[in-house]
């Protein structure tokens, strides 16, 4: 099996982790991650990497230079490779046909077009992209009608399912390798070579090929399935609140039940990141358009139960903030999707801080990753209410969590950093404003130790009454 040269379109949370762990796994491979941007690049070549991920740079420090390559030369790398990831972007569209719902192929059929211009010599090329079913037909077809040299091109499905804060664990140790190919003698020729790589660490039992349209859809279902559960549990913890029933011990008796599985149970203020709302929304759209409303219905309710959840966390806040937060200074502690990134991408911290902000009130925000500019921008792009200056002038970006809740009425955990846990929570009370509230967006404190200190504790799922004088009290019994 000869695949000697591996190149990799896009340098992002996925290109740059996949190219670092098959580098890792295939001495014998060169692979170059190239991107269009040079300051992405310059990054990935420098000491601090420009995404945070445990286990990331090592990695990296381990192969790079030796067999793996970051570089802006797209041209050189896309030349010399039998192989070609292409692990672009495919964000929601923001404008024309299918504005906020269809996936933006833009950058897959760039770099589609870029092969085709480039290519001396015969190439398989991978969609490692999340993309609507079909889309290797779209690739095919622009790299047939561009094509320079009589070049031969195979184009494969091999979707990512790495989460983002264990991505270096996934790709280690992946459930699965999806491979879709064509069904001809040169289609199963490509899928083995690609599968080759794999082979170098991942059990072949574990690589499992289909054809097309079925691993490009997979990617969309596994996505849509993950992001129901989630979906699901939350619709439950309303009810919860709502009868005194303990989410927690919903989710794990009916876990326990290995039809169900424990996995992807967890209560939250919401479910964020670059890829649940994106995939979804892009299978609601092809669902409309093959004409099947009634399963786009079906999937946009996994949709429109996180938003429920995102803004009940945040007016549930105002209301136990005796209906009023305007001037209040509030604690935000984690501002990621999730632990153990730095990307904020549709993190529901952005829904709970914006509402606040509406309100009038003035945020303290704590993240151990995410890079304070970074917050600015999010909170500040597109706003609707307020200018960026006043955005601004009522956020206050902390690099230290007792620094962040000093003289504050409240704290807001939307992230659940392990840090958080074990924080000095007498020492928090006496820096606070009284009465002083928590807000457990993620239901990782200790919530009993927390209401012995004096704090009135709200969080997902569960009624904690011990201080009394919550919005639980309007509830009819
Ligand atoms: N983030 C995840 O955890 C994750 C997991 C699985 C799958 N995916 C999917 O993988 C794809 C990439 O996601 P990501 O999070 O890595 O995105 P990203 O935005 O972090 O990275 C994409 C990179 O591609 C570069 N790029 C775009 N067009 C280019 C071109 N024509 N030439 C060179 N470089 C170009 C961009 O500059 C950017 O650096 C998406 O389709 C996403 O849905 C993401
Ligand atoms: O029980 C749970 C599990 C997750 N979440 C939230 O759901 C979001 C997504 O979490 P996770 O799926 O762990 O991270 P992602 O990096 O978004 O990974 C998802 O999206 C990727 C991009 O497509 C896929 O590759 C992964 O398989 C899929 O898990 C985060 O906000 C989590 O806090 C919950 O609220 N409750």
């Amino acid at each position: 099996m000869v695949i000697s040269n591996v190149c990799c379109i896009g340098a992002g949370y996925v290109g740059g982790p996949t190219c670092s762990v098959i580098a890792l796994k295939c001495p014998n491979i060169k692979v170059t991650v190239v991107d269009k941007s040079a300051d992405r690049i310059a990054q990935w070549n420098s000491d601090k990497l420009p995404i945070y991920e445990p286990g990331l740079d090592e990695v990296v420090k381990k192969c790079r230079n030796v067999n793996l390559f970051f570089s802006t030369d797209i041209e050189q790398a896309i030349k010399e490779s039998d192989l070609i990831f292409i692990s672009v972007n495919t964000p929601t569209k923001t404008f024309g046909n299918g504005k906020g719902r269809a996936a933006d192929l833009k950058y897959v059929e760039s770099a589609a077009r870029m092969i085709a211009e480039i290519a001396q010599s015969n190439k398989i090329v991978v969609e490692k992209s999340t993309v609507p079913v079909k889309a290797a037909e779209s690739i095919m077809q622009i790299l047939k009608a561009n094509q320079k040299h009589n070049v031969r091109y195979d184009i494969l499905s091999n979707p990512e399912f790495l989460a983002e804060g264990t991505a270096i664990n996934d790709l280690l140790y992946a459930d699965r390798i999806l491979i879709g190919g064509e069904d001809t003698t040169d289609g199963h020729k490509a899928v083995e070579k690609l599968g080759w790589i794999y082979q170098h660490w991942i059990p072949k039992e574990n690589i499992i090929t289909t054809n097309t349209w079925s691993s490009e859809l997979s990617k969309l279902a596994a996505n849509a399935f993950l992001a129901q559960r989630i979906s699901s549990i939350n619709s439950l913890s309303a009810v919860c609140e709502s009868t005194g029933a303990d989410v927690s011990e919903v989710a794990k008796a009916i876990g326990l039940d290995s039809r169900i599985g424990s996995k992807f149970l967890q209560a939250s203020v919401g479910f964020g990141g670059s890829c649940f709302q994106k995939d979804i929304l892009n299978l609601v759209y092809i669902c409309e358009g093959l004409n099947l409303p009634e399963v786009a219905a079906y999937w946009q309710q996994v949709i429109d139960m996180n938003e429920y959840q995102k803004t009940r966390f945040s007016q549930n806040i105002i209301e136990c903030l005796f209906n009023t937060v305007s001037d209040k200074r509030i604690s935000i502690l984690g501002f990621a999707f999730k632990k153990n990134t730095g990307d904020t991408r549709e993190t529901p911290a952005i829904t709970v801080c914006k509402t606040l902000l509406e309100e009038g009130a003035q945020l303290d925000i704590y993240d151990p990753k995410v890079e304070p500019e970074q917050i600015i921008d999010d909170l500040t792009h597109p706003f609707v209410t307020e200018s960026p200056e006043c955005v601004k002038k009522s956020v206050q970006i902390h690099n230290d969590p007792y620094s962040a809740v000093q003289g504050t009425h409240a704290i807001v955990v939307c992230t659940e950093w392990d840090e958080f846990v074990d924080l000095d929570f007498n020492r928090i009370y006496q820096s606070m404003m009284k009465p002083s509230y928590i807000f457990d967006g993620r239901k990782i404190l200790d919530h009993v130790k927390l209401e012995n200190i004096g704090f009135h504790v709200q969080t997902i799922g569960k009624r904690l009454q011990k201080n009394g004088g919550s919005f639980w009290d309007k509830i009819p019994q």
